[in-house]
């Protein structure tokens, strides 16, 4: 597959993102430029306050840039109003956040269908039974979230994410609140929607190990992409993590 060209998912040209006006103005990105492949998984790292959170907000549309543009597939974002923007996220991105942010009064399976129904969609089954046999939920979709683990609650979010079929995933320290062990489990569940569903992941992350699962990590400092590694290792990352001075 080496050869095959990959259309664009998200592409971001010269997006700068500032908070507050004048005297405290602060400039969380800077003309950041990056196109990521479908079917690809990058990872975000990066000094506290360097702009990771910023970035994702604004290539996911939950935040509007003070200049630049930014793309998913041929839509252009910029310039959408609330309810175009809400659509959108709706349809074609999907979401994995460190708190799992599930519904507590809803089932397993209500929750997986949640996007769908707000989308105005009908779930279709094949397509379900395929993604809770994905993440392992099978003869747990009528538990409700508190008595599943942190892992399994994980696993509920990104099936969740998968079910409208998003062009996109934006993890935010999706493994954030997991042990160890449960967290790889998840991150090799993100690596096999990616290889096996050709999904598109982007996720941002503090641990090196967690961005060695991807194929790609953008580095960034003080809201500028300073580096971009192919093939990571959690040595490589954790080495230029410290070349940035993240950890002093
Ligand atoms: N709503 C806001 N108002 C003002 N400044 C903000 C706001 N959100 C973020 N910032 C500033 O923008 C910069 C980038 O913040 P951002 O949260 O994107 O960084 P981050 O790399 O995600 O940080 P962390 O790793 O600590 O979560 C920081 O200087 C931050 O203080």
């Amino acid at each position: 597959m080496a050869d095959t060209v990959r259309a664009d998912t998200v592409r971001l040209d010269a997006v700068s993102r500032v908070y507050g006006k004048g005297q405290g103005a602060v400039a969380a990105l800077r003309e950041v430029s990056v196109n990521i492949a479908q079917g690809t998984f990058t990872a975000v790292m990066g000094p506290s306050g360097s702009g990771k959170s910023t970035f994702l907000h604004c290539a996911a549309g939950l935040d509007t840039p003070t200049s630049g543009t930014v793309r998913l597939g041929d839509t252009d974002l910029t310039g959408m109003d609330e309810t175009k923007l809400t659509r959108l996220r709706r349809q074609r991105v999907g979401f994995v956040f460190q708190a799992f942010n599930l519904i507590s009064s809803l089932t397993v399976l209500e929750n997986i269908t949640l996007p769908l129904r707000l989308a105005g969609a009908r779930p279709d089954k094949a397509w379900l039974g395929e993604i809770v046999r994905r993440v392992g939920l099978e003869g747990r979709t009528d538990r409700r979230p508190a008595q599943l683990s942190g892992g399994q609650q994980q696993r509920v979010a990104l099936a969740r994410a998968l079910a409208t079929r998003p062009e996109v995933i934006f993890g935010d320290e999706p493994t954030g609140a997991l042990d160890t062990m449960t967290a790889r489990d998840v991150l090799t569940l993100l690596r096999e929607t990616v290889d096996d569903m050709g999904q598109t992941v982007v996720m941002v992350t503090h641990d090196p190990v967690a961005a060695s699962y991807a194929d790609t990590v953008l580095f960034l400092a003080d809201g500028r992409i300073v580096d971009v590694m192919g093939a990571p290792t959690s040595d490589k990352i954790a080495e230029r993590m410290t070349r940035l001075g993240a950890w002093n």
